[in-house]
């Protein structure tokens, strides 16, 4: 180091934000070494992994930086030492002498996280929490910048979550983490006591503010100081020294909020917030609050800076000691922080830019590590996201842009230029499509759409997206049972923004149609666009909204009868929405209007025609509606032809089961043959009254009550116009009917005129025809109703009735065996008190035997101790009958063998000799 500071000594660019931090700050910032060879400047980074998922994060962290670096002519020595609890198992200490040094003597430290359960109960100084507090102690790093900006897993709802683009500078150095005095002692009482102490001088609350003030100014000018003035003296001191401040900033509107309360305005609107400005432990909480507006903690940098001295950069979260050694974390807060280290620790923003950059475009590639995955997005590990990046760096050329600290948001370059490699051709992809009944004929086009990447590579702001959009937009793939009016609704309030909705079919996509949108303007196309982009079609489903900005679109030819490779260029005559008879564009124009627009947006014409009519509409089958009016259509099929997008593909007689001749009735849909075969469809007239069936062949409708076809006009097969059948259809040979058209030379104004009266009449004809519908299909229902409740109630009382007997003679039976039971049972308990007396007499005599018995035997017991004494020669009176017990000459016998007895018996008996002897 000390020889490469005598080869190149670069001082190293600082934010803005730390240039004359403080008024009486004389110390000049430390000028830091980065040695520039011809080739490649040099670095040393002290990287501290620490515990945890700590280890895991930085490495990739890492070879991020090292990818970015040597894009961008950066090396770095890397010098990797032991902190926290891999430091206590180590050496036995938590921030090691060496480590401490080594960090000093770098240019910037990268920490992963420290902690664990294996060291909760150490002893303070021994915990490896203490570590980190001495580093940033040792560094002096008291400001600490936690950015928070929006990514698409909040847990937040989206109108809340979304845009919040805020910044937490916490004062990191000072505060009760450090106050004195701290500790846990005994007091009188004898009860143990904790505490600790919450100090700020004034010069450090002066410092901080200072940075805050800066970051605000660059940032939108917004500086919140969030304290508990109304309770803590400290916070008192530290609201009137920012207060002073703000007078050095007008151009800065500073407000203030307490604590708890900035807890509860973050998750209810965070969007309120640009910087905020707090202490050590207030900011430790609300930015880890921060981060979940975000979608996790896994995704928030930060960097903690001195006015000298390297800058620590790390993750705002800990060890996570729940997921370590699982490849589970979400490496993306520490890659950040090391872009900050780039930006803040180096002043490389080109290379912070790539990474922060190549992030975006991992996200919006719909890669996610656990704690952000949802529904339809790829659920990667810890290291496959850090390969993602890793490769994404390379391909990034930097813009301007910032997500990290949302400052100074400019205008990224065209879309050339967006990846060093890229053309225009690479950021847009081309989609062919077509429109039209396929029976009629098809509309054939290919759109121009800005791909995903063309926009993931940059920020969600409006002016980071594609230079070259227009207020045309594509939806790809909305799942076929959307009905027009299901995506009407979806748009929602945009609605009123949307000129034209046109639907298409994608070449090859079966179950899924497209619906190319022109808006009215820019900044409401930009803002759908950032509404909608992602959003779910329906909580239900795991469909979502695939949004692209639209290049532009060319219509390539028509594979009807009629020629119409060409859309006319003129003005567009405006037939009536069938629904209200209300003007509306032809259905060619969206392709008109995109080419126009992607010409110059010129079309005044145009803007008078949508202003009178609202938004439009234009079906698959190339019907032009009001949104409004085609809003109220409540099938996916369309209300003027009824092709549908989903019917199937080969129609059959309900009946027969006949593909040939079929009809199809255009009040319920029922598909019957024509007279030649079945004559299903005309039975199902005279069973159900409907009487307009719809020939699927031709989409000519026939009236079964006039006899007829309904339409009086056709399209011409030759010039594509409305032509009028020469008076009523004549029975054709398919059995129907059928009608000439004479291909004539009416003026337009005539036509047109005739057109309005004809669709007043078919619309006053089908309202009538619907009222009768209604009330006939009411009666159907009111039939059916009373006949399933009618048959109901009978099935009923003949079930009733049927099983009634069975259950009765169910029931005596139980009743008969309840009562044998209640008989059995009372029986039982008269013997049961029988028997009880019998036990109890026969326990008193059995008492009474064992009495007597023991009597006897103690009475025995003495007889035996007394002829025992006199065998041994006693003298006594007693003794001479003993004696004359043992001389054979008396036998002491009680006369009734009662223990009591005194009489004894004398009884001849053997001698003493013969006893002897036996
Ligand atoms: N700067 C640091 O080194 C910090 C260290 N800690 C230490 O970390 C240890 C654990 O503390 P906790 O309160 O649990 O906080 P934590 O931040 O480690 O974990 C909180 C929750 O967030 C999850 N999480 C954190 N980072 C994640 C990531 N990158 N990817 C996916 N999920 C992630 C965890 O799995 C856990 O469920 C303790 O020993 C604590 O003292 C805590 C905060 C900061
Ligand atoms: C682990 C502590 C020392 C610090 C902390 O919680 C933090 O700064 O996020």
């Amino acid at each position: 180091m000390a020889a490469a500071l005598q080869t190149n000594i670069r001082p190293v660019k600082f934010p803005a934000t730390f240039r004359a931090l403080t008024k009486q700050s004389a110390a000049p910032f430390r000028v830091r070494c980065a040695v520039t060879s011809p080739e490649k400047k040099r670095y040393n980074i002290t990287l501290l992994p620490g515990d945890g998922i700590g280890p895991e994060v930085v490495s990739i962290a890492k070879n991020v930086l090292q990818q970015a670096g040597s894009l961008e002519g950066l090396e770095f020595s890397f010098q990797e030492m032991p902190i926290g609890g891999a430091a206590l198992d180590l050496v036995g200490v938590p921030l090691p002498e060496e480590t401490i040094s080594s960090a000093k003597e770098s240019d910037a430290v990268l920490l992963g996280a420290i902690g664990g359960y294996k060291w909760d109960n150490n002893e303070k100084h021994l915990r490896p929490e203490k570590g980190l507090l001495q580093l940033r102690a040792g560094l002096k790093v008291f400001a600490n910048l936690r950015p928070a900006t929006l990514v698409d897993a909040s847990t937040l709802k989206r109108e809340v979550a979304e845009g919040v683009d805020l910044m937490v500078v916490r004062e990191l150095t000072g505060g009760i983490y450090f106050g004195e005095p701290r500790g846990i002692k005994t007091n009188e009482n004898g009860e143990e006591v904790g505490f600790n102490t919450e100090v700020y001088a004034a010069h450090e609350i002066d410092r901080i503010a200072r940075v805050a003030f800066e970051t605000a100014r660059k940032r939108r000018g917004k500086l919140c100081s969030v304290d508990k003035a109304n309770v803590l003296e400290a916070s008192v001191l530290w609201r009137k020294i920012v207060t002073a401040l703000a007078a050095e900033y007008p151009d800065v509107e500073l407000t203030h909020m307490y604590v708890d309360n900035a807890a509860m305005q973050l998750v209810r609107d965070p969007k309120q917030f640009d910087t905020i400005v707090t202490n050590n432990i207030f900011g430790d909480i609300l930015s880890d609050e921060a981060s979940m507006i975000t979608g996790s903690i896994g995704m928030l940098p930060s960097a903690s800076l001195s006015d000298s001295g390297p800058g620590l950069f790390e993750p705002i979260h800990g060890s996570a000691p729940d997921i370590a050694g699982q490849d589970k974390a979400n490496p993306l807060a520490t890659i950040l922080s090391a872009a900050m280290l780039l930006k803040y620790g180096l002043g490389e923003e080109k290379a912070a830019k790539r990474i922060e950059e190549a992030v975006l475009v991992a996200l919006n590639k719909g890669f996610r590590t656990g704690d952000i995955y949802s529904a339809g997005t790829k659920l990667v590990g810890c290291k496959e996201m850090g390969e993602e990046v890793c490769k994404l760096v390379d391909k990034m050329m930097p813009s301007t842009s910032s997500i990290i600290a949302g400052e100074e948001s400019v205008v990224p370059p065209p879309l050339a230029s967006v990846s060093g490699e890229s053309s225009l051709s690479d950021m847009t992809q081309t989609v062919h499509f077509s429109s039209g009944n396929p029976r009629i004929g098809e509309t054939r086009g290919v759109m121009h759409l800005f791909s995903d990447d063309a926009v993931s590579s940059s920020s969600s702001s409006s002016s980071n997206l594609p230079i070259g959009r227009n207020p045309l937009v594509c939806v790809l793939g909305v799942p076929n049972h959307m009905t027009y009016a299901d995506f009407c609704q979806f748009c929602g309030s945009f609605i009123q923004h949307i000129l034209e909705m046109r639907t298409v079919r994608n070449d090859g996509v079966e179950n899924r149609y497209s619906i190319l949108i022109r808006f009215d303007s820019q900044e409401s196309t930009d803002t759908f666009y950032q509404h909608f982009r992602g959003k779910r079609f329906n909580s239900l489903e795991e469909d979502v909204c695939r949004l692209l900005f639209t290049l532009d679109v060319q219509f390539t030819g028509y594979s009807g009868s009629i020629d119409h490779t060409q859309p006319s260029a003129g003005p567009i005559e405006q037939p009536t929405c069938p629904v209200c008879l209300g003007k509306v564009l032809t259905s060619v124009c969206i392709i008109q209007v995109s080419i126009w627009l992607s010409r110059a947006l010129e079309s005044a014409n145009l803007d008078r025609l949508d202003q009178d009519t609202g938004g439009i509409l234009t079906t698959m089958c190339n019907h032009s509606f009001h949104c409004s009016c085609i809003s109220n259509w409540p099938d996916s099929s369309c209300p003027v032809c009824r092709y549908c997008q989903q019917q199937p593909e080969n129609s059959v007689c309900c009946v027969c089961q006949t593909t040939e001749n079929l009809w199809m009735c255009v009040i319920c849909g029922v598909v019957g043959c024509g007279r030649y075969k079945g004559g299903h469809a005309r039975n199902h007239w005279e069973e159900t009254e409907h009487c307009y069936s719809l020939e699927l062949e031709t989409q000519r409708v026939w009236d079964y009550a006039g006899d007829n076809y309904v339409h009086r006009l056709i399209q011409s097969k030759t010039d594509g116009k409305l032509v009028e059948l020469n008076s009523h259809g004549s029975l054709s040979k398919d059995g129907c009917g059928s009608c000439e058209y004479s291909d004539s030379g009416l003026t337009d104004a005539l036509l047109n005129s005739k057109v309005d009266m004809i669709i007043s009449e078919y619309n006053e004809l089908l309202q009538a025809q619907l009222e009768n519908q209604k009330q006939y299909f009411e009666k159907l229902l009111q039939n059916v109703k009373e006949e399933t409740e009618q048959k109901v109630s009978e099935a009923a009382s003949k079930a009733i009735s049927q099983r009634l007997p069975k259950l009765q003679t169910k029931l005596d039976r139980c009743l008969k065996e309840k009562q044998f039971l209640e008989d059995l049972n009372e029986n039982l308990v008269k013997n049961k008190d029988v028997w009880s007396t019998k036990i109890t007499e026969m326990e008193e005599r059995e008492k009474k035997l064992i009495q007597a018995k023991d009597e006897k035997i103690q009475y025995l017991e003495e007889q035996l101790g007394k002829l025992m004494a006199q065998m041994d020669g006693g003298e006594s009176e007693e003794g001479s009958e003993l004696k004359e017990v043992q001389e054979g000459t008396v036998l002491p016998i009680s006369a009734n063998t009662s223990p009591s007895g005194s009489e004894r018996v004398k009884h001849a008996s053997k001698s003493k000799g013969n006893r002897r002897k036996g």
